[in-house]
């Protein structure tokens, strides 16, 4: 199971110097000051890296929710009950949740993976990859054992396969997985030697009471299971998520298939330390959409060397963030397809001094 995922982290290739020196070219060449769309700019070199070519298009657009549930539920750290995670699952099926609204909004489908619900679904629609029913309660031992944590990975990578080998052009991360954001602040306190304090936040809403009640299961996890900054799967298995290790496979899917993956909110970026530890290379495919509201995720980013485009405080999930995004994508496709040049429109250059 090692090597399959060696041969995935193999393909993954640098980004495209040639690409990103013309789209840089070519945004110099179009009607208006240097550097006068901000990141956007940054946002269309990055896109020319990712595909290889300096006008992409990213027509089939897919958001990919992983879903799971959490032993650590049990410690009390969420605000709401752990039967959410199988109740939003069926509201993600039939397509009333935050991210279906966003992604029929901004031209993408959604795809549910049930990578280890507690309960049982069935719809014709879900992508069935359950690894195991939810994690154990990683504040008591490991969250899952390593064979399951690699096994959720490559889940995670076949399911970008099996996207990309069915025509998107684009991936958006997204999960469900109420206690997850305990398991996410863990995976960043673990990879980044951060502490609990700074690492963990307010998830789905809970007191100040009970935040410090989250420290400390965070703390008491990290203590008890001594996870290796140095081995990301040892540390997705002993504090992570089945969601969380299923999407560090689909980001490395994404990159070997040197498709964009859009990064969602802090579950996400947690996926994503761990892809980049995994992999380093893959943290060129990948685009941060927003800051969460979480606390954490800011730092996060900056581990990631990511630059967020929104800050909107969402904390929501789902690919929300990551939907929103694909908006401002599509306008900077289009900037580098339709606008003039100073030469095809007659403008004149700035003046030399
Ligand atoms: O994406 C985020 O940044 C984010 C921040 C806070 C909460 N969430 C969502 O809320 C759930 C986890 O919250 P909690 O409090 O149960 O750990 C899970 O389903 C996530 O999708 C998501
Ligand atoms: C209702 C609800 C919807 C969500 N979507 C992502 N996380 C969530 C958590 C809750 C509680």
């Amino acid at each position: 199971m090692i090597s399959a995922l060696e041969e995935v982290i193999g393909r993954i290739v640098p980004a495209d110097e040639q690409a990103i020196l013309r789209a840089g070219d070519r945004l110099n060449s179009l009607t208006k000051p240097p550097g006068s769309l901000g990141r956007l700019e940054a946002l269309a070199v990055r896109l020319a890296g990712i595909s290889g070519v300096e006008q992409p298009s990213y027509g089939k657009r897919t958001v990919v929710v992983m879903a799971a549930d959490h032993g650590v539920c049990s410690e009390g750290v969420s605000a709401f009950p752990q039967e959410v995670t199988v109740q939003m699952a069926h509201n993600f099926l039939s397509g009333g949740a935050a991210v279906n609204v966003l992604a029929r909004q901004g031209g993408a489908e959604v795809k549910l993976v049930d990578i280890g619900i507690g309960g049982d679904l069935s719809h014709p629609e879900l992508i069935d990859r359950k690894v195991r029913r939810g994690t154990c309660n990683m504040a008591q031992g490991p969250a899952m054992s390593r064979e399951e944590a690699l096994r959720a990975i490559l889940a995670g990578v076949n399911v970008a396969e099996e996207a990309v080998k069915s025509g998107t052009e684009i991936l958006i991360t997204g999960e469900m997985g109420i206690g997850n954001t305990t398991a996410s602040a863990a995976v960043l306190c673990a990879l980044e030697g951060i502490p609990a304090e700074t690492a963990v936040g307010r998830g789905t809403g809970i007191d100040d009471e009970r935040l410090r009640h989250k420290i400390a299961v965070v703390e008491r996890a990290l203590q008890i299971n001594t996870p290796d900054p140095d081995d990301a799967i040892d540390v997705l298995a002993k504090v992570g998520g089945l969601e969380i290790a299923g999407l560090a496979g689909l980001i490395l899917g994404a990159a070997a298939a040197r498709v964009p993956v859009v990064l969602d909110g802090f579950i996400s970026g947690a996926a994503a330390l761990a892809a980049k530890a995994l992999a380093p290379e893959s943290i060129h495919y990948m685009i941060a959409s927003h800051v969460s509201g979480e606390q954490g995720h800011k730092l996060m980013l900056e581990r990631l060397g990511l630059e967020a485009l929104l800050d909107l405080g969402l904390r929501l999930g789902e690919g929300t963030g990551g939907a929103l995004c694909l908006h401002l994508i599509e306008a900077v496709c289009r900037i580098m397809r339709e606008m003039a040049t100073f030469e095809s429109a007659g403008v004149s250059g700035a003046e030399s001094r």
